[in-house]
Formats: C-alpha cells, sequence, structure tokens
C-alpha cells in the first residue's frame, strides 16, 4: 500500500530576512484568531500596532541566525522529512507549515493529485495549544472541506508524555549533560494565560496557572494545559535522566505584547540562577523539535548575554531533537500508531 502519506507540520518562518517578507508573516501568522484571541477589529488594531517596529526588529534577529540554505526551522524540518520517508513504508512523507511556505494547502492538493487515500498529519508539537495544534487541524479541515479533497486524515496527538520522545530527548541531550553543569533550565515556549484558562474553567475553574509541579493535574485538565503538559515533559525527562530535584528548573519563553503570559519567564530565571551563583548554565527548549529562531536567536544569543551579564559564566543550548536517529524512529513510530480522526 503507497496510497498512505506523512504529513509533518511546524509553525513556518518567513520566506527571507527582508523586512517586508517579515511583516507579512507576522501578518499571516497574528491575524490567526487561535494565536491573537481577540475580535477581528481589535486583532486587526493590536496587530497593526505590533507591525509598526516588530517587523523590522524580527527581521534583524532573523539575519542573525539565517543559513545560507534558508530559516533553520524549513531546513531542519526538511532534513526530518527525508530522514524519516525511510521509516514510513506507507506512502509519500511531505512538509507543510501553517504559515508561509510549504503551505498545508499545497501539500494536501499535492498529495490528492499523486493519488493519497489516507494521510496521517503530524504537527510538530509535543505540547498542545489552540495557537499551534489546533490551527494546524483547522486549517487542514479548511483545505479539504474547500478543495472537496477525498481523503481520509488521522491526526498525531501530542506527544508530551511519550515514552518515545521523552526518551529521545533524554538521548540529544546526554552528551551535554555528560559534559556536566551547574543547573539545566528547561525553557518552554510562552502562551498567555489566557488560552490555557478558557480551555480549563468548564473542567476545573480552580486550576492553578502558576503551579510548581504538574502532581494532582487530573487527566482532564492535563489534557487541554499547556503549562502542566511542558511541565510533566520536564519532570519524567529529568527522572529519566537521572537528575536531582534542584539541578533542573522549567521557565517559559518568548513573551509577546502586554498580556500575562505563563510564568516563571525565562528572562527572569536567567537572571535569578546567575545571581544564585550557577556558573555553567544547559539549556533545552522541549518545546521546539527543531532549533528555530526562539531557541537559536532568544535563548542562544540573547539568552546567553543576559546570563554572562548577569554573572553567570556559560550558557550552552542543547540543540533540538532535529534529526535525532533516536527521534526519526520515534516519531516514525508515534505517527503509526496515530488514529485520531480529523
Ligand atoms: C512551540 C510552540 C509554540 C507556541 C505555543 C507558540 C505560541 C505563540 N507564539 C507567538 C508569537 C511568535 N512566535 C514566533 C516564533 C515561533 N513560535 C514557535 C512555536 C510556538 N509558538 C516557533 C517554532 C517559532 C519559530 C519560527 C521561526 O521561523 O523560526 C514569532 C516570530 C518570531 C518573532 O518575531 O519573535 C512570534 C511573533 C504567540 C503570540 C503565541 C501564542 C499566543
Ligand atoms: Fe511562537
Ligand atoms: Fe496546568
Amino acid at each position: 500500500m503507497t496510497d498512505h502519506a506523512l504529513l509533518l507540520v511546524n509553525l513556518g518562518s518567513p520566506a527571507s530576512t527582508k523586512v517586508e517578507d517579515v511583516r507579512s508573516y507576522l501578518n499571516q501568522f497574528l491575524m490567526d484568531p487561535y494565536v491573537v484571541d481577540l475580535p477581528w477589529p481589535l486583532r486587526r488594531l493590536l496587530v497593526s500596532l505590533i507591525l509598526i517596529k516588530r517587523p523590522a526588529q524580527s527581521a534583524h534577529a532573523y539575519s542573525s541566525i539565517w543559513w545560507p540554505e534558508g530559516s533553520p526551522l524549513i531546513v531542519l524540518s526538511r532534513e526530518l522529512q527525508d530522514a524519516i520517508a525511510p521509516h514510513w513504508p506507507h506512502g509519500p512523507v511531505e512538509l507543510a507549515m501553517r504559515y508561509g511556505q510549504p503551505s498545508i494547502e499545497g501539500a494536501l492538493r499535492k498529495l490528492a493529485a499523486q493519488g493519497v487515500k489516507r494521510v496521517t498529519l503530524a504537527p510538530l508539537y509535543p505540547q498542545f495549544a489552540d495557537s499551534t495544534t489546533t490551527t494546524a487541524i483547522e486549517e487542514a479541515r479548511r483545505v479539504i472541506r474547500e478543495q472537496g479533497l477525498k481523503l481520509e486524515v488521522s491526526v498525531l496527538p501530542p506527544f508530551f508524555a511519550e515514552a518515545d520522545y521523552l526518551d529521545a530527548l533524554v538521548a540529544s541531550a546526554k552528551p551535554y549533560l555528560d559534559q556536566g553543569f551547574d543547573h539545566l533550565l528547561l525553557s518552554f515556549h510562552g502562551l498567555p494565560e489566557r488560552h490555557i484558562r478558557k480551555l480549563v474553567k468548564d473542567i476545573d475553574p480552580q486550576h492553578d496557572l502558576r503551579a510548581p509541579d504538574s502532581r494532582g493535574v487530573s487527566d482532564e485538565v492535563l489534557a487541554v494545559c499547556y503549562r502542566s503538559q511542558c511541565q510533566r515533559t520536564a519532570e519524567a525527562f529529568a527522572e529519566r535522566a537521572g537528575l536531582q530535584p534542584g539541578q533542573w528548573s522549567v521557565s517559559f519563553q518568548s513573551r509577546l505584547g502586554k498580556d500575562k503570559w505563563i510564568e516563571p519567564y525565562t528572562e527572569t530565571r536567567l537572571d535569578e540562577l546567575a545571581k544564585q551563583g550557577v556558573k555553567k548554565l544547559l539549556v533545552m527548549c522541549p518545546a521546539f523539535v527543531a532549533d528555530c529562531i526562539e531557541t537559536l536567536e532568544e535563548i542562544g544569543q540573547r539568552g546567553s548575554e543576559q546570563f554572562q551579564e548577569a554573572g553567570g559564566q556559560e550558557l550552552v543550548l542543547v540543540p533540538c531533537l532535529n534529526s535525532h536517529p533516536q527521534w526519526v524512529s520515534a516519531l516514525a513510530r508515534l505517527c503509526e500508531t496515530a488514529v485520531r480522526p480529523l
């Protein structure tokens, strides 16, 4: 059988580091109601305000990490696509981005034109958020409906607590852990608290968005609370890696705008850890399966400078899973068992 495709989906990058390309990417991204969850007129106003200064700042940041072949996120995702193909004997493996190119629409139309009948859609986000997982699924739904594509789609669920994913994370981090370090910071992408509140409010309105760990969180809440899922990933990672309490902690990065985002903020933790006497800091970013601007620039460059200015000696960025062989086979196995219908 060769009519069952695998479609890997990640977030996407601007077409180039030119300010106008970054502006158009940020406009598509931030006008997504799953990302800036305000009614259209307010969303348009807020995003237009953000688009006054942000494109030039982000273009500068992208320029500092851009590779000759293009955006690291896209290049690394292509490498993953090539590496996983031999592990997926059922049909073609395609790559799509939620924003920019290659698009979800282009990929699904291409697969349908090739005679593909089934698609396993794999949003490449270990932890669930409406701003990543839901929007990728909804975009696939829209394309299939509007284009009348005859495709049976199943979706890979969030894999934040899957043994295969956790073991691959430990294997990829091991060479860095073995070098010795004073502290390991697991820095996850942040989210406005509101995004989680609206999902948990009908299940457990008292759910604590400042809780220090994920103990006691019910399965129902865990299924929708991005922050608890991040904590669960970190706790399971620490246990598998044999880390002691106090050797590691969790933080949340990449805050945008004036809203309250989930805490503790990575920026705050970098200062605190340096002030506490941490000299060699390892930072891992387990919300990202591929290195991107958020890991390479925000942590690897700006975070590193900040940590040293606050008195730390060295910040070592542990690379994302990228195409680590154990991750490639783990992802293929996870996708084999994905049966959740679109
Ligand atoms: C890993 C999961 C991610 C979540 C959750 C997420 C939420 C989220 N992001 C923004 C705003 C921005 N994110 C940007 C880059 C970016 N974000 C993710 C992943 C998640 N985002 C990735 C993989 C990337 C990297 C893209 C790349 O090309 O390398 C950016 C663009 C960069 C910049 O200008 O800083 C913005 C903006 C919001 C508002 C949000 C939740 C509401
Ligand atoms: Fe983001
Ligand atoms: Fe939670």
